[in-house]
């Protein structure tokens, strides 16, 4: 079996690691702190990220990445966003130009607006877009460790590359599809953690399931716009990677996103609400970063402005939806309507 190595023993590292070995491969988990990795090789545990999980013998840890990375045939990264473009630069040097290189991050790297792909191609120029893959979709860690059933997709432009990212996953636990739209995989797993802390928020105030089924749709609407406009395929946002992804995070006790929002809900400011979070919460950054590309693709995303002006603005919760509420009526498929609606409906 081949070696793979995955970059960052977070909570989704781990767990992807737990999922290549189960699958018989000889996994190297990079960790940042050498006692993290310490654990993981003398404990098998992660205790901070994935409590009571045992890990399976065939993961090894090191801070060392030469060793992380030496002989192997795929790379996963999987580290938050806003480390991803420094640490792509950090392991280049290391990184032979036949390996695949795949990440499983969801967001923006916030200074260039850049995909995650894009930085891992601008980071990494010995490898081809051929080479790379995405990784996204309805996964937990904590349900993934639990070996709980999961289904994610896999993005590639090259099909052949799609395939060996899935074959290294596939098992009775953890189905992968393949998808060839990059973007719109990209996009889904990133852009949902917005609608995922406007779920929190919601929940947060006491508002009921009505509410949030309204946020999950509409914001899917957001989605889908700024996705036309980015070049991503529409059918990918009706699949797991968008609508999939956007339920489980908008419903799940183990969404950090939502936690976090629902703390901004229950009057916590910001700052206060991350520094209660022991994880990453990428939805933050990425409203930044939704906005500034709402901007410059021309794409209008409600939801997300007020969300942003919940975060950074201080703006009050019920403020935010009370004026989501009030604004000028619409049409449900005006983006539809527009172009292709029914001859007879004026718009
Ligand atoms: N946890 C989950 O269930 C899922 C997470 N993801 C995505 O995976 C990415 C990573 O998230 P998690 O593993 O959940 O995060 P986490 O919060 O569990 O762990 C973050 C990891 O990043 C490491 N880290 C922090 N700063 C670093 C640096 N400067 N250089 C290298 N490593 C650094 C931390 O030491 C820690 O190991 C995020 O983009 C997240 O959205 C995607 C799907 C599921
Ligand atoms: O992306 C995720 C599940 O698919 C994890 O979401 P959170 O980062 O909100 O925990």
């Amino acid at each position: 079996m081949s070696k793979v190595s995955v970059i960052g023993a977070g909570s989704w590292g781990t767990a992807l690691a737990l999922v290549l070995a189960d699958n018989g491969y000889d996994v190297t988990i990079w960790a940042r702190r050498p006692e993290i990795a310490e654990e993981i090789n003398s404990k098998h545990t992660l205790e901070d990220y994935l409590p009571g999980v045992c890990l399976p013998d065939g993961i090894r840890a090191s801070h060392r990445l030469e060793d992380a990375l030496e002989n192997v045939s795929m790379v996963l990264l999987v580290i938050p966003s806003h480390v991803f473009r420094s640490t792509a630069r950090m392991i280049a040097p290391l990184i032979g130009k036949d390996v695949t290189v795949a990440h499983a991050t969801k967001g923006f790297d916030l200074d260039s607006l850049e995909r995650m792909s894009e930085v891992l191609l601008s980071e990494i120029p010995q490898i081809s877009p051929e080479q790379a893959a995405v990784l996204s979709g309805p996964s937990h860690a904590e349900e993934v460790s639990e070996r709980y059933p999961t289904t994610v997709v896999v993005a590639s432009v090259a099909k052949h590359t799609a395939e060996f990212v899935q074959d290294h996953f596939m098992n009775g636990n953890f189905r992968v599809y393949t998808n060839p739209d990059v973007v719109g995989t990209e996009l889904g797993g990133a852009l949902k953690n917005i609608i995922a802390l406007g779920g929190g928020i919601s929940d947060g105030l006491g508002y009921g399931d009505n509410a949030k089924a309204a946020l999950m749709t509409r914001g899917l609407v957001e989605i889908s716009r700024l996705g036309a406009a980015m070049g991503a395929s529409q059918s990918t946002f009706s699949g797991l990677a968008g609508v999939g992804d956007l339920i489980a995070t908008c419903t799940s006790k183990h969404s950090r996103n939502w936690r976090a929002g629902y703390m901004l809900g229950q009057g916590k400011t910001l700052d206060e609400t991350l520094a209660n979070m022991k994880m990453v919460v990428e939805g933050v950054r990425t409203t930044k970063a939704a906005m500034l590309l709402s901007r410059k693709y021309q794409v209008e995303m409600p939801i997300t402005t007020e969300i942003y002006r919940v975060l950074f603005e201080g703006k009050a919760p019920k403020d935010a939806v009370d004026d989501l509420m009030m604004r000028g009526k619409r049409h449900e498929l005006e983006d539809i309507a527009k172009n292709r609606f029914h001859p007879k409906w004026k718009m």
